[in-house]
């Protein structure tokens, strides 16, 4: 049997009705700033007293505030998110029209929107971002986000978009990615706890949100006996349906086949959705686009299992690299959230290489950039004063400050201000280690270099060949320690030049650099 719900593709016509002509300024780009209107946070009319960070910066820092929910605090709907979405790309399909009524009636309730995440790694990528951009949206216009973590579908592994089936994860290393996906969502959603006291937070003055509410399904799956599965699921679920699925169609043809396990996890995430609709009142599904026919099974089962109708499916299309690729992890080389496995300043220089012909639409649907601002930016792009990679520089800085807050950002821009040829910025150890895996390095112990003769230090570390050279390097002014001009050769290394102890940056010119560590 056909599933029961419409996919409906975004026609051009279409979306040209919902894409007003924007009102770009005219030529004064990037000298002019550009005045955005506000952004859709959620306000009240009465003024709240001490007033803490708006909600356009890092979720990280901002001290927030439970207050206790009353006729004037609510957080409103501002703005219609299925048309905040749309306009930047963000929507592939919708299971139903009926889903923009549910999300913009200013008089209605928050809506409750949930993403899964399933940890089958240490870290969530930059393609996982995209679900957790799409949430925020959705937490800035009013609604509440719950961002659900696998717990028990990482068991059974999705077989939508994969080739081959995903090999089976033993407890430990589900554990050890369940808590690093949980602080990937901590990193860039406003999370709160599972108080009812808790539902609304003050975030500025006369401004209220929803904290995200993280859930785990093994929470509910962990007890769900075979019989019950087969009784109250299974029942509701055809096989035709089952097997007409893309992510069951593509196996099936493979010759490895598929296992009864994983064709029975679109069972899973469906049942999953009837669970949060029937107890946690959430009415919203979304994912990437592999995922439409695991959430359509969601929907079908709510309308099966509890004969309602009010749940709906929104799909993004899915992040691509240029070579049309997609962002994530299979293929090696994935830009990970978590600053442990790739540092801000990685993170930064991936985002500052995304190439012209992709930078608009990553602006539009990474970061929370009014439009205007980038419809300025493209149009720069097209003139002959702009300056290159003035709109990739701008990507970089607000996806990055979006994950790893000011304070990761800021390492990343001194790490990159440092590895820029003749780059004189002071520096810390922290951004050290972020070019470290860039540069050659050299480990020795903190007391051979301790009041050591610094041509010594040049030469036994390799970065010359011999004394000579190194104090004609000194005489013409290119020898730098830790980005300072070396002008005395009988330099010997201080206390004060170690870097926090454990490091010193020689560099010999512009760009030949060395990270001496120190043990
Ligand atoms: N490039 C992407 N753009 C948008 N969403 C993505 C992207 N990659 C993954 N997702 C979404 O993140 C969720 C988890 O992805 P999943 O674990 O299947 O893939 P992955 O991490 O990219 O792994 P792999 O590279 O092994 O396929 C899915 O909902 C998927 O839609
Ligand atoms: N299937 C999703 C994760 C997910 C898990 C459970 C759900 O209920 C929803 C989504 C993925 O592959 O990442």
């Amino acid at each position: 049997m056909a599933s029961c719900c419409a996919r409906l593709p975004l026609s051009s016509s279409f979306m040209s009705k919902l894409f007003p002509s924007s009102r770009f300024h005219s030529s004064a780009l990037l000298r002019l700033p550009v005045i955005c209107p506000l952004p859709f946070v959620a306000q009240v009319v009465r003024k709240a007293k001490n007033p803490v960070a708006s909600l356009s910066s890092s979720p990280l820092t901002t001290p927030v505030k439970p207050v206790s929910p009353t006729a004037s605090n609510s957080p409103t709907i501002s703005r219609n998110v299925i048309e905040v979405l749309e306009e930047r790309g963000l929507i592939e399909s919708l299971t139903h029209e009926d889903i923009r009524s549910a999300c913009g009636n200013p008089s209605s309730a928050p809506v409750k929107v949930y993403c899964g995440f399933d940890p089958t790694a240490e870290s969530l990528h930059l393609g996982n971002l995209l679900g957790l951009i799409v949430l925020s949206w959705f937490q800035k216009c009013g609604h509440v986000p719950v961002p659900l973590l696998g717990g028990a579908t990482a068991r059974v592994g999705d077989p939508s978009g994969k080739s081959v089936e995903r090999p089976t994860l033993d407890e430990e290393t589900i554990e050890r990615n369940l808590s690093g996906v949980k602080s990937n969502i901590e990193q860039v959603l406003r999370v709160g706890g599972n108080e009812a006291s808790e539902d609304i937070w003050q975030i500025d003055e006369g401004k209220y949100m929803h904290p995200a509410r993280i859930l785990n399904n093994y929470d509910w799956w962990s007890d769900f006996s075979l019989l019950q599965f087969l009784r109250d699921v299974g029942k509701h679920a055809r096989v035709g349906t089952m097997i007409s699925k893309e992510s069951v169609k593509t196996r099936l043809n493979s010759e490895e086949g598929m296992s009864f396990t994983e064709f029975t996890y679109q069972l899973l995430q469906g049942y999953d959705f009837v669970h949060l609709y029937k107890n946690e009142g959430v009415s919203i599904q979304i994912g990437g686009s592999d995922q439409w026919g695991n959430i359509i099974a969601g929907t079908d089962l709510i309308k099966k299992v509890l004969r309602q109708e009010g749940a709906y499916g929104l799909t993004f299309p899915l992040l691509l690299k240029s070579d049309g690729t997609k962002f994530g992890k299979s293929e090696g080389g994935a830009i990970w959230l978590s600053p442990v496995m790739l540092s801000p300043y990685k993170f930064y220089q991936h985002l500052f290489a995304t190439p012209d012909a992709d930078v608009i639409l990553f602006l539009k649907r990474l970061t929370f950039l009014c439009l205007e601002e980038i419809g300025e930016l493209e149009k720069a792009m097209a003139t002959a004063e702009y300056a290159p990679n003035t709109a990739q520089r701008k990507l970089a800085e607000e996806v990055t400050k979006f994950v790893h807050g000011q304070e990761g950002l800021e390492e990343a821009l001194r790490a990159t201000e440092a590895l820029a040829p003749g780059g004189t910025t002071k520096l810390d150890w922290r951004s050290m280690e972020a070019i470290a895996a860039d540069l050659p390095s050299f480990t020795t112990s903190l007391s051979s270099v301790q009041g050591a003769s610094l041509l010594d230090i040049c030469v036994n570390s390799g970065l010359l060949g011999s004394k000579g050279a190194a104090r004609r390097l000194i005489k013409q002014g290119g020898l730098y320690l830790n980005n300072e001009k070396v002008e005395d050769e009988g330099k010997v290394v201080e206390q004060e030049d170690i870097v926090d102890n454990r490091m010193l940056l020689l560099s010999a010119g512009k760009k030949n650099k060395l990270v001496i560590r120190l043990q």
